[in-house]
């Protein structure tokens, strides 16, 4: 099957003469779950803006579905500030993609909804965000990103800043969704274990300049359990994406 989304020996170089990526190719293919992982500066989050359609390559090419102009509601982006509009409620900050491609508060109602009912956040419809936890802002996040039902989500450390047990169970909630739906996920994370439990691929990036180092295949089934992050299996995956980063910053 043909990649969702695919960089292609693509560089970036910024207006002040950062060479962000230096010679990155990777695909996505529809339906897979797979994370950038690296450290701070590596172009992870360089490579979300030229998939979103955000920025352009200074070379190579790039091909996502946010780039063809006739499906722009085919990419949906979450970022680690959940960015809601603090003066509406919940259900006015899902309904704005939909309100935006023209549809009416009646109109958009029943998805809007079910999404709600989805992300665990229906109680919550008329509420503001000041009323939510940090998990709860993130659901609505997601919950808005989902709402136009994207083929690919494109997520920026999501979780980085929710304590270890809400971002655990958003963990596993993402994955119970991802598998529910037919989209791709694109997943940025620090953090190695995150990647490896939520992931079938992932590809590890080094710095200076940005370029992917490896890719390691997680082959675990899904549903994923919680006891898979202390197995042998897990423990030893990290492992070796440890020592893909380490080897990575001692070439850079
Ligand atoms: N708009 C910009 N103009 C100039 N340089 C930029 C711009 N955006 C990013 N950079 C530089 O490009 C490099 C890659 O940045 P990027 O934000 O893509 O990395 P990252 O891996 O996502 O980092 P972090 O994990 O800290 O978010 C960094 O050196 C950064 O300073």
């Amino acid at each position: 099957m043909p990649p969702l989304l695919s960089l292609d020996h693509v560089d970036k170089r910024y207006a002040n003469g950062v060479l962000a990526l230096h010679d990155v190719s990777l695909a996505v293919g529809p339906h897979e779950f797979v994370s950038l992982l690296g450290p701070s500066g590596c172009g992870k989050s360089s490579v979300l803006r030229l998939v979103a359609g955000l920025d352009g390559a200074t070379r190579g090419n790039v091909s996502a579905p946010a780039l063809e102009r006739r499906a722009p509601a085919d990419t949906a982006c979450v970022f680690q500030d959940a960015t809601l509009m603090p003066w509406a409620s919940v259900f006015d900050n899902v309904w704005l993609p939909l309100r935006i491609a023209g549809q009416s508060r009646a109109q958009a109602a029943e998805r809007v909804d079910a999404v709600l009912r989805l992300v665990g956040l229906a109680d919550f419809a008329q509420a503001h965000p000041a009323e939510l936890s940090g998990g709860m802002k993130m659901r609505a996040s997601i919950a808005r990103a989902l709402v136009a039902q994207p083929r690919v989500l494109l997520m920026d450390e999501p979780f980085a800043a929710l304590d270890e047990f809400t971002r655990q169970k958003l963990n596993d909630d993402l994955l119970h969704w991802w598998q529910a739906s037919t989209l791709a996920v694109l997943f940025v994370t620090h953090s190695i274990y995150e990647a490896v439990y939520l992931s079938q691929r992932v590809l590890v990036m080094g710095a200076r300049p940005g370029r992917v180092v490896d890719e390691v295949v997680v082959d675990e089934p899904y549903p994923r359990r919680p006891a898979f992050r202390s197995s042998d299996r897990f423990l030893h995956i990290c492992q070796r994406i440890g020592q893909a980063l380490e080897a990575s910053q001692v070439a850079s």
